[in-house]
């Protein structure tokens, strides 16, 4: 039997970037969407042209570097939503301009106070308004799970006369079930008389945990495109993940029959720049990308396994990027086995980048006796965390016990010249951070702080993510080191960088604070500190 293709819309760099703490810059963005062309993904929702310049620059400049994926922009279903989505894509090989209307009564009585009979109008109106620019056109109907089904019907009919290429139909609150799904797609594949001019999609959010479900559920009642994101990232609860559908649809292809482009040994990469980029690992737990994925842990599973693979794995990590090796990595290895190992991690590293990561490796090399995986993939995403450097370690002294005010001293670098000073604190990491910021005089507050073992060992690397606040944005930092004093600066210092970055600061680099910080208040030292630190009155 020919399978039947299925299209995967990756929408990662636009819903998936509406998550708290997954911002991205221009270059960060760039790079995903360079992976997620390999990861072969057939659409990459690039963005939502009219949100911010920046959100249309990235766009832009990924239309610009893709060679054949369909690059695609959100828009209203306004004309000049429209017109900032065509102009941010018209420059890709193949663009698709998505433009959305919500048609629940929701969402039209509440939200955008319209009747139905206006919705259907306005709907018609922009997909054939974005046709006049461009053939490929995909119309979104928001909150269609919650929508009447005779209503949502009459609006597929009459999206799809008036061109729209694609037609879907998202479960924008995570509300369905699978049977949902395959009543409502189904209906739909039944009912609207042509459908055969239009491809059905599904766009699934996670709020009951079952995006990845309702997704399968609406491909095997029809859909051929479903909208996903790598690692399930998204509004609230997220979407549903990339390569649980992929790896679900590859496993269970006795169920689902179908074939499509994504190279599945790619997700393990994928998902590994994500987090190199925004700092933000998987849960453990995750299916195929986290940590604990394709562990086996207890004996009765080490002894099925190594019987026979089959007792406990139903897909191998290798299908998914995850190569084995038996190269021990310590202080006599060269530079091929290192960046072989890192190759075989999924990280493809720049000459530049892989000579200076050597090097690190090799002072590591000499403080740890062996290196692991993990203490590799730490090493990596600290040196990879695209921060500027503005300010560097020097070198730090604390002085710290249960019966006392600990107290750091720490030396900054900047270009040529050191900087030193000494702070007090409730803790060495306090106290070091205070004098940081006594250095760079520039007041941030201490949004988030998180310190965890990268291995199991006493010789562990330490490594600690922090996120910091001046009031004008977040910004986060990550540092590694088998101290976590200095793995604690190191993080304050890429945060730091971040922050005075002027190419980071205030645009999507940046999160926005939830609440303004109260600089008397949270700030590691405060105005009058400040005042009395400089000899000010
Ligand atoms: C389900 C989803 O994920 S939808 C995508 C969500 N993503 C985003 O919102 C991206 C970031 N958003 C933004 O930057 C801003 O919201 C913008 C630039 C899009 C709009 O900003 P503003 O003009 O300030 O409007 P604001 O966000 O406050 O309100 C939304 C407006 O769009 C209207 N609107 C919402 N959806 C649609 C739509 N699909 N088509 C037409 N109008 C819409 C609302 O009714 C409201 O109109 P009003 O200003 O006349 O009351
Ligand atoms: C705009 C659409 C596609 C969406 O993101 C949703 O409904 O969740």
């Amino acid at each position: 039997m020919e399978k039947d293709r299925i299209y995967i819309f990756d929408t990662t760099l636009r819903d998936g970037e509406q998550a708290p703490g997954y911002s991205m810059n221009l270059d960060e963005k760039i790079r995903m969407a360079l992976q997620l062309e390999a990861l072969g993904v057939d659409i990459l929702e690039a963005g939502f042209a009219i949100a911010s310049p920046g959100d249309f620059a990235s766009v832009q400049a990924i239309s610009r570097e893709l060679k054949h994926t369909v690059v695609a922009s959100l828009s209203r279903a306004l004309e000049k939503d429209i017109d900032a989505a065509w102009e941010a894509v018209k420059l890709a090989k193949r663009p698709r301009i998505h433009t959305f209307l919500a048609t629940s009564d929701l969402h039209l009585q509440y939200k955008l106070k319209m009747s139905r009979e206006d919705a259907l109008a306005k709907a018609k109106a922009m997909v054939s308004y974005a046709r006049n620019l461009n053939d490929d056109v995909e119309f979104s109907l928001e909150d269609a799970t919650r929508t009447d089904l005779d209503y949502l019907c009459k609006v597929v009919e009459e999206v799809i006369k008036a061109g729209a290429k694609v037609v879907n139909l998202p479960d924008t609150v995570g509300y369905a079930t699978p049977d949902d799904m395959t009543r409502m797609v189904g209906t739909v594949m039944n009912r609207v008389p042509n459908i055969d001019k239009a491809i059905i999609a599904v766009h699934c959010h996670n709020d009951l945990g079952l995006a990845v479900a309702n997704s399968l559920a609406g491909l095997k009642a029809g859909a051929r495109q479903a909208e996903c994101t790598v690692c399930g990232i998204g509004e609230r609860a997220g979407n549903a993940a990339l390569e649980e559908l992929i790896m679900g649809i590859r496993t269970r292809s006795d169920e689902y029959p179908f074939s499509y482009n994504v190279k599945t040994e790619e997700i393990i990469r994928s998902s590994r720049l994500l987090t190199q980029i925004t700092g933000v690992k998987p849960n453990p737990s995750k299916a195929i990308v986290g940590a604990n994925a394709f562990a086996h842990e207890s004996g009765i599973h080490q002894h099925g396994m190594m019987a026979n693979s089959l007792t406990y794995e139903i897909m191998t990590p290798e299908s998914v990027g995850v190569m084995n090796t038996s190269l021990v990595l310590g202080k006599h290895s060269g530079q091929h086995a290192f960046e072989k190992r890192l190759a075989d991690l999924g990280y493809t590293l720049g000459k530049e980048e892989a000579k200076n990561l050597f090097a690190e490796f090799k002072n590591l090399a000499d403080r740890k006796k062996t290196i692991t995986d993990r203490d590799l993939i730490a090493l990596v995403e600290n040196a990879s965390q695209s921060s500027p450097v503005i300010w560097e370690l020097e070198s730090f002294v604390v002085n710290s016990g249960n019966m006392m005010t600990s107290t750091a001293c720490v030396t900054l670098r900047k270009g040529e010249k050191k900087f030193q000073e000494v702070a007090c604190g409730t803790g060495p990491v306090y106290a070091s951070l205070r004098a940081v910021e006594k250095i760079i005089r520039h007041p941030f507050s201490l949004e988030d702080y998180s310190l965890q073992a990268v291995t199991e060992h006493r010789d562990a690397l330490g490594e600690v993510f922090v996120k910091i606040s001046d009031g004008h944005g977040i910004y986060r930092g990550r540092g590694v080191s088998t101290d976590v004093i200095e793995a604690s600066i190191l993080s304050c210092l890429a945060a730091v960088n971040r922050m005075l970055d002027e190419t980071v600061a205030g645009q999507t680099g940046s999160l926005k604070p939830t609440t303004p910080p109260n600089f008397d208040n949270d700030m590691l030292s405060t105005h009058s500190d400040k005042k009395k630190e400089r000899g000010d009155a």
